[in-house]
């Protein structure tokens, strides 16, 4: 059985392995989603998840967070084996990760603030007054106006959601976000000023982030390393100039084909696309 001590704390050096994806099978029914997929996340990254429309990426970001069973392959987080660790241990683990769903997924009846602190009601116990002065930090922390506090999802934009909901994913400081489709939805200006925002908290926060994503000027502008999905396993992993390179069918259609070109040329790259 484990204890506190078996759980690695928070911190840590910048090459962990803060998620490890092992052999990893996923069926519903006859229908193999994933077949023996293999991933690692390490501490500190932004980690662009990528792949057809279909190929299963919301349905691995579910199973690594326990949505949906695996038939097969194990899943390690902060180093403890999903399947084997304790009950309390789970709890931990689930409190030091952050989770923004496709779509924003605030709850219509919830203001902003009450939204940001449903996490904390259901870890924390914790007096209302500190709760509200907890949530209003994490407001400014993504950047809305602390008059966004007391409205509803309703009386939001699009972009003002998604940062609402990412309050909401970043309320008990987790060590890993993972973000499905966040900037889906947004103009291309919120679109970046979102990417902005994450690659910020990587950077002064050393926060770790999965992002599925479709949007390439994602993918090119903030992320470390990019995955794949595809042929129910992760076909190609690696840096942006690492996408650009392969000769992988999918992977050369989606990173040199006419869409990539628009964005990517003209010019050569500048160091803004490539992170880092
Ligand atoms: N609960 C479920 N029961 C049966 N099949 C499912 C279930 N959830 C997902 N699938 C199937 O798994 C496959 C992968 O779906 P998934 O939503 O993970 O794709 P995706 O890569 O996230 O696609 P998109 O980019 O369009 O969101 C699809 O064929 C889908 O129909």
């Amino acid at each position: 059985m484990s204890t506190d001590n078996d759980m690695p704390q928070q911190g840590g050096a910048r090459d962990e392995v803060i998620l490890e994806v092992r052999d990893v099978v996923v069926r519903f029914g006859k229908n193999t989603i994933l077949d023996h997929l293999n991933l690692d996340v390490r501490r500190g990254e932004i980690l662009g998840f990528v792949g057809a429309s279909g190929a299963g990426k919301s349905v691995l970001l579910r199973t690594v967070l326990g949505l949906i069973p695996r038939v097969g392959g194990t899943i390690r987080m902060f180093g403890q084996d999903l399947a084997t660790v304790s009950d309390a241990d789970r709890v931990k683990i689930d409190m030091r990760q952050g989770v923004l769903f496709q779509h924003g997924a605030l709850f219509s009846g919830l203001t902003v603030l009450e939204n940001i602190q449903v996490p904390m009601r259901e870890y924390l116990n914790l007096p209302k007054k500190l709760m509200d002065e907890l949530a209003l930090l994490k407001l400014e922390l993504v950047g809305l106006p602390r008059n966004a506090a007391h409205k509803f999802p309703s009386e939001l934009s699009g972009g003002m959601i998604k940062r609402a909901a990412l309050a909401r994913a970043l309320s008990l400081d987790p060590d890993i976000v993972f973000l499905d489709e966040p900037t889906s939805g947004l103009d291309p200006i919120g679109a970046a000023e979102f990417d902005e925002l994450v690659a910020q908290m990587r950077d002064t926060m050393g926060l770790t982030v999965y992002m599925v994503t479709h949007d390439l000027d994602s993918l090119l502008s903030v992320c470390d390393r990019i995955a794949v999905l595809g042929n129910k396993k992760i076909l190609v992993e690696g840096t942006v100039e690492e996408m650009m390179a392969s000769e992988e069918a999918w992977v050369k259609a989606y990173f040199r084909g006419k869409r990539a070109r628009t964005i990517v040329q003209p010019g050569p790259p500048t160091e803004k696309m490539y992170g880092n």
